[in-house]
């Protein structure tokens, strides 16, 4: 197993600061992801972050402040445009009871993540081709939560993503510094930012959180 090939140390590090408890079992997995996450973009270009510390840091460790955020009794979680797996596939190896959907357009990343669901033999993970917009709406709403990175502005990540929540259920969202620009006129009543630092490094982030009434 390629722990051998992780910049093992980053990770404990990392973990032990987000309170993750930095089992063998995790750090073999994390060592997988990260072996084909590479050897995947070698071929289909899944991520630009090339460098194993960069790739702990800025995606395994980033993914893993959404966990700070998520209630302890969510269950049901959708990642929305989730790319090479990002924060979805992160935050179900630390936390295996989540029954995950990870939603993403793109063929060869859809490939890849169905790819590593299989390889990390991850039980509860479906993941769906398609556009969040695509997605049939159920009322009441199908997830605990919905997380996304990467792809929206606040106000869009809110108007497209609250019709698959449940009441009470939440929607997170990460930002870098210069959000505020981006709540300029929206009502914020209902958002909470927690602002965070990505482990071993000095960059923040700052996750939206978006409660759905009861
Ligand atoms: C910048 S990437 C971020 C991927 C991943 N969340 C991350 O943080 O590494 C944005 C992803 O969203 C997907 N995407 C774009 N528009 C989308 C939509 N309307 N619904 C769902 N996914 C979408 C893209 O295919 C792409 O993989």
């Amino acid at each position: 197993m390629p722990t051998d090939l992780l910049p093992i140390s980053i990770l404990r590090e990392g973990l032990t600061a987000l309170a993750i408890p930095a089992t063998q079992w995790l750090l073999e997995a994390f060592g997988v992801y990260l072996v084909e996450l590479k050897r995947w973009s070698r071929i289909h270009n899944l991520t630009a972050i090339t460098e194993d510390a960069d790739i702990v840091r800025r995606h395994f460790l980033d993914s893993l402040l959404y966990l700070r955020c998520l209630p302890p009794d969510a269950r049901s979680v959708i990642d929305v445009g989730s790319g090479a797996g990002f924060p979805g596939i992160p935050m179900k190896l630390v936390r295996p009871e989540l029954s995950l959907c990870l939603l993403e357009p793109t063929g060869k990343k859809v490939a890849f993540l169905r790819h590593m669901v299989a390889t990390l033999s991850l039980p509860n993970v479906t993941v769906l081709q398609g556009r969040v917009e695509d997605i049939p709406v159920i009322p009441g709403g199908t997830y605990d939560a919905a997380v996304v990175r990467s792809l929206f502005s606040v106000d869009a990540f809110l108007t497209k993503t609250a019709a698959l929540v449940k009441p009470r259920g939440v929607m997170l969202l990460s930002k870098g510094k210069g959000y505020e620009k981006e709540l300029i006129g929206l009502n914020t009543d209902a958002l909470h930012v927690e602002q965070l630092t990505i482990p071993t490094t000095d960059i923040q982030r700052f996750i939206i959180t978006a409660t759905m009434s009861a």
